[in-house]
């Protein structure tokens, strides 16, 4: 059983890659859920009303996906439980969330992962982090298009933006609960680009192997190179 999160900022390409790696390795994706997740537009019309909704309402989800995830199958999962925690106190350090907040969150939070520690698996057994600077993840939200992410639709969403990429690079630095690597996100493109895509997943092939958690039976066989050859 072998279990790959992907991290990384908004719009750094982890759904795209969860497709294609999980295609790659036959293995099952697990997404976030954001078009059907009603809290995250009233999120970004009204980030200091809705900020705690939606911050239980991604732990609440995600932990159901990981849970499936840690059991007893080969999975791909879209963003970790990690960075749910990064995301509410850079919310909270712009005054998004009071003290009790903070702090029933993190009692919420850890209750959850000690309910983790029973499961099969506790933790991935790799973390494949998509690197992006500002320009590359602006291009991609535009790209996207899901019209509140946009600076269009709030110009303060810069600061927000370029405060994420910050604290994601203090968070990877930090993250020890597998081990790591980083993707080159401005300069791979993996979408269209079939020889980027097929050095992606070389390095995290390698990378699998060098950890000893290459999928047991996988083999860049007919269905590895299709998932190359056409993407997601
Ligand atoms: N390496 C890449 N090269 C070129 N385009 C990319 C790359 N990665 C992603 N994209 C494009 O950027 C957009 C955002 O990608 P994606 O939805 O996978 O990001 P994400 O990290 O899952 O974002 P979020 O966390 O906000 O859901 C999509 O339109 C996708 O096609
Ligand atoms: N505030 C907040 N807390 C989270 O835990 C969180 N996780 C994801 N997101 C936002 C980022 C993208 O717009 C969109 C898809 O990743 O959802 C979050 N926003």
């Amino acid at each position: 059983m072998t279990v790959i999160v992907l991290s990384g900022p908004v719009g750094a390409g982890k759904s795209s890659l969860t497709a294609i790696l999980s295609k790659y390795l036959g293995t099952k994706p697990f997404y976030e859920s954001v078009d059907d997740n009603p809290v995250l537009p009233l999120f970004y019309k009204d980030p200091l009303k809705y900020t705690y909704l939606l911050q239980l309402f991604f732990l609440n989800t995600r932990f159901h996906s990981i849970k499936k995830a840690l059991s007893d199958d080969n999975n791909v999962l879209d963003r970790s439980i990690y960075e749910d925690s990064l995301f509410f106190h850079m919310n909270a350090d712009i005054g998004r969330a009071n003290d009790l907040e903070v702090q029933t969150y993190e009692e919420l939070l850890e209750n959850m992962m000690k309910e983790l520690e029973r499961m099969p698996k506790r933790h991935p057994d790799l973390l494949v982090h998509i690197n992006v600077s500002y320009e590359t993840m602006i291009r991609r939200i535009q790209k996207r298009g899901r019209s509140y992410e946009q600076l269009s639709f709030d110009p303060t969403l810069e600061d927000y933006y370029k405060r994420m990429l910050r604290y994601y690079e203090k968070w990877y630095d930090d993250y020890d609960y597998s081990p790591k690597m980083m993707i080159d996100g401005d300069h791979y493109d993996f979408m269209a680009s079939e020889s980027d895509r097929t050095e992606v997943l070389d390095q995290i092939t390698q990378k699998l192997k060098q950890v000893g958690k290459l999928p047991k039976n996988w083999q860049a066989g007919e269905i590895a190179r299709k998932a190359i050859e056409i993407g997601q």
